[in-house]
C-alpha cells in the first residue's frame, strides 16, 4: 500500500516526502523495524518513540509516522500526525486490509472472567464447525498457530498483525481480552467490533487509572465503539448487568441492542434449576431463542457466571444451542483457574485470583467442598495497585482458616514491603502471626505466616497438609516466571507443587529429611 493511501485514512495526517513509497507493515517498535515498514513513533511513560527514530532507518525502515519533524533529509518520507497513538492502529489496519471487516469480533471487557470466557467461546466456535481465534492472556492462537502472550491486549499494529494472519487462516469469529490498559492506550483503534463484552467490575489497576471512576471509564470505551458502521451494521452487547457497574453501561451506552445476563428472573440470559457443586455446573439456561442445558466440568458460582456470559454471547452471534451445549461441556478445564493438582497429601488448586474480589470468589467457590481447613498461599503484585494489597490480605483471611503471606511478581519493589502491606489486611480481620512456640508444627486456625520464597511457601504448606485439607495457591494462576527486579526467573506454582508432592511421595520433606504427618 502507498503511504499516500495510508496518510489519506488519517485524519489531519500531512506527508512529508515521497507519497508513492509503498509500505508493508507497521511497527511501533524500532527493533522490529525492516525494510517496507512504517515506523511510528509513540511517546510513553518510558522512553519517547521519537528517540528511536534513528535506528528504525538503520534498521531500514521505509517511512516514519511522528507527531513532529524528525528527519532532516527528505529521502525516507514522513508522515505528521496530532496522535501518533491513535493512529498507529488505524494506520495498520489499512495496511493489513483491514481485517477486523472480514471476521466477526468479539471484544471482552471486564476486571475478571476474561481469559475464562475466551476458552468457553473458543470451544463453542469449534463445536459449531467454525475456526475461532483468541487474543489474551494465556496466549494468542487459532488453528495451529499459538504464540505466548506479552500483553492481555497487544499493542494496536501488533493486534492488527494477529488479526490479519487470523484472516489469512480462515478464522471465522475471533475473540479478544479488552484490558482497560489496552483501551486507555489506544490499541483497540482500528478494530472493528460485532460485540462487545461486559463481565464485572471490581477493584484493580489503581495504580495506571487513579480511581474505579476512571477505570470505569476506560471500560466503557469499548461500548462506545460498537455504533453501527458502514462495514458492520448489527452490532451488540452482552453485559452481567447485576454488577452495577454493567447496569451504569445500559444506562450510559445506546444505539444498539443489548442482552441481559444475571442470576435474577428479570435477566434475558439467567438459570434455570442450576446446581454449582465441586464437580461443576449442571441444569438448564433460558435464553430468548430456548433453553441450554449445560453439563460444565467447571466450578465455582463465579464460572456460573462465565457461563451465562458465554451463552448471551452466542445467542447474539446465533450460533445453534446445540453447540453451545457441547462447547459447554468440552471445555474441562482453564490453565491456571483453579486447575487441580492431583495429591495424597489434600486437594490442592491453583488459581489466578489476583483482585480481591476474584480471591473472594474462588475462596467461596472452595468452601463448597466442605473440608476440613482452606489454606491459602497467596501474595501481590508489585508495581501494581497498592490499595488491593489490605483487601486482597482481608478476603484470605476472611475464607481461609490459614493463611501464608508470600510474593507474587515483586518487579521492582521490594517484597518484604509488600508483604506488609498484606499483612494489615490479614491482621484487620483477627489473624495473628503464628505463635513460635507453634512455629513449623502445625497449621493453627486463626494464624498466619510470612514466608517471602514463594517456592519455601508452597512446600512449608505442603508439609503440614492433611488428607482433608484443601490448598489454595493463588495469583499466578498459568504464569511460568517470577518477576524481580526486571528479571523474570522460571517458576510455575504447578511445577512447584508437584516437585513437593514427590518428595512426599518419597518420604522426604522438603529438607530433605523424613516429615510426620499431622
Ligand atoms: C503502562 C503500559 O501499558 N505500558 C506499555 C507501553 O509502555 P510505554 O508507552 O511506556 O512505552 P515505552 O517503553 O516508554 O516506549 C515508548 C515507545 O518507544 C518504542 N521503543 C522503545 C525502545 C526502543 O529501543 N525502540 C522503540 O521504538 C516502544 O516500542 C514504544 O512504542 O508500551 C510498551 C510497548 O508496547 C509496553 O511494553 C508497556 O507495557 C508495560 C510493560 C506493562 O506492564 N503493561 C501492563 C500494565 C499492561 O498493559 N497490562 C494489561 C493487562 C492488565 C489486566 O487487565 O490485567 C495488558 O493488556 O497486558
Ligand atoms: N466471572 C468472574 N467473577 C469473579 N471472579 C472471577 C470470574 N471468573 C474468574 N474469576 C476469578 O478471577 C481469576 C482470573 O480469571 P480470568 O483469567 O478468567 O480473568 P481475566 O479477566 O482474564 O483476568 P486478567 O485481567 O488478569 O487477564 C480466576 O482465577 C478466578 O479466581
Ligand atoms: N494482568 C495482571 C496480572 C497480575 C498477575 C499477578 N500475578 C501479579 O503479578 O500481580 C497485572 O499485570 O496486573
Ligand atoms: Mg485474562
Amino acid at each position: 500500500m502507498k503511504l499516500s493511501e495510508i496518510a489519506h485514512a488519517l485524519n489531519n495526517a500531512q506527508i512529508v516526502g515521497d507519497p508513492s513509497v509503498e509500505i508493508t507493515a507497521v511497527h511501533h517498535d524500532s527493533r522490529k523495524s525492516l525494510p517496507g515498514s512504517l515506523f511510528v513513533a509513540m511517546r510513553g511513560e518510558v522512553v519517547d518513540g521519537h528517540n528511536y527514530i534513528g535506528a528504525a532507518l538503520k534498521a531500514g525502515a521505509s517511512a516514519v509516522m511522528a507527531e513532529r519533524r524528525s528527519i532532516q533529509s527528505q529521502e525516507v518520507p514522513e508522515i505528521l500526525v496530532p496522535d501518533t497513538r491513535a493512529a498507529l492502529g488505524i494506520a495498520a489496519a489499512e495496511v493489513y486490509g483491514r481485517p477486523t471487516e472480514k471476521l466477526s469480533l468479539t471484544g471482552i471487557t471486564g476486571t475478571n472472567g476474561k481469559t475464562t470466557l475466551t476458552f468457553l467461546l473458543e470451544s463453542i466456535v469449534k463445536a459449531a464447525g467454525g475456526y475461532p481465534g483468541v487474543v489474551g492472556t494465556i496466549s494468542h492462537r487459532w488453528g495451529t498457530a499459538e504464540q505466548a502472550a506479552a500483553h492481555t491486549t497487544p499493542e494496536a499494529s501488533d493486534l492488527q498483525m494477529l488479526f490479519r494472519d487470523m484472516v489469512r487462516d480462515s478464522v471465522t469469529h475471533a475473540f479478544v481480552e479488552v484490558s482497560s490498559h489496552g483501551l486507555h492506550r489506544g490499541r483497540l483503534e482500528g478494530c472493528e467490533f460485532d460485540l462487545g463484552v461486559f463481565t464485572n467490575l471490581t477493584q484493580d489497576h489503581l495504580d495506571y487509572h487513579g480511581s474505579l471512576e476512571e477505570y470505569y471509564l476506560a471500560k466503557r470505551i469499548l461500548f462506545d465503539r460498537l455504533l453501527p458502521s458502514s462495514s458492520k451494521s448489527k452490532k451488540a452487547a452482552a453485559i452481567n448487568w447485576e454488577d452495577p457497574y454493567g447496569l451504569r453501561l445500559i444506562r450510559e451506552t445506546q444505539g444498539y441492542p443489548i442482552i441481559g445476563y444475571g442470576i435474577g428472573e428479570d435477566s434475558e440470559v439467567r438459570p434455570l434449576n442450576i446446581t454449582v457443586d465441586p464437580d461443576g455446573i449442571r441444569g438448564t439456561i433460558v435464553t430468548p431463542r430456548g433453553n441450554v442445558r449445560v453439563e460444565s466440568a467447571l466450578a465455582g458460582s463465579f464460572n456460573l457466571m462465565n457461563i451465562l456470559a458465554a451463552v448471551a454471547v452466542c445467542e447474539c452471534l446465533e450460533i445453534p444451542i446445540a453447540a453451545v451445549q457441547q462447547g459447554l461441556a468440552a471445555v474441562r478445564a482453564v490453565p491456571g483457574r483453579l486447575e487441580r493438582v492431583e495429591s495424597e497429601q489434600g486437594i490442592i488448586f491453583v488459581d489466578y485470583a489476583h483482585t480481591p474480589n476474584a480471591l473472594k470468589n474462588v475462596l467461596d467457590a472452595l468452601r463448597i467442598m466442605k473440608r476440613s481447613r482452606i489454606v491459602t498461599v497467596m501474595g501481590c503484585g508489585g508495581d501494581r495497585d497498592t490499595a488491593k494489597r489490605p483487601l486482597m490480605g482481608a478476603e484470605a483471611a476472611a475464607g481461609s482458616d490459614f493463611v501464608i503471606v508470600t510474593s507474587d511478581n515483586p518487579r521492582s519493589e521490594d517484597p518484604l514491603d509488600i508483604i506488609r502491606q498484606v499483612e494489615v489486611g490479614v491482621r484487620d480481620s483477627g489473624y495473628k502471626l503464628l505463635p513460635a512456640d507453634l512455629n513449623g508444627k502445625t497449621l493453627h486456625p486463626g494464624c498466619y505466616k510470612v514466608i517471602p520464597d514463594r517456592g519455601n511457601a508452597i512446600a512449608w504448606a505442603i508439609d503440614r497438609l492433611s488428607r482433608d485439607d484443601i490448598l489454595l495457591v493463588a495469583g499466578k494462576g498459568h504464569e511460568t516466571y517470577q518477576e524481580i527486579k526486571g528479571v523474570r526467573y522460571p517458576f510455575d506454582d504447578r511445577e512447584v507443587i508437584r516437585k513437593e508432592l514427590r518428595k512426599h511421595a518419597s518420604g522426604t520433606g522438603p529438607n530433605g529429611e523424613r516429615k510426620g504427618s499431622l
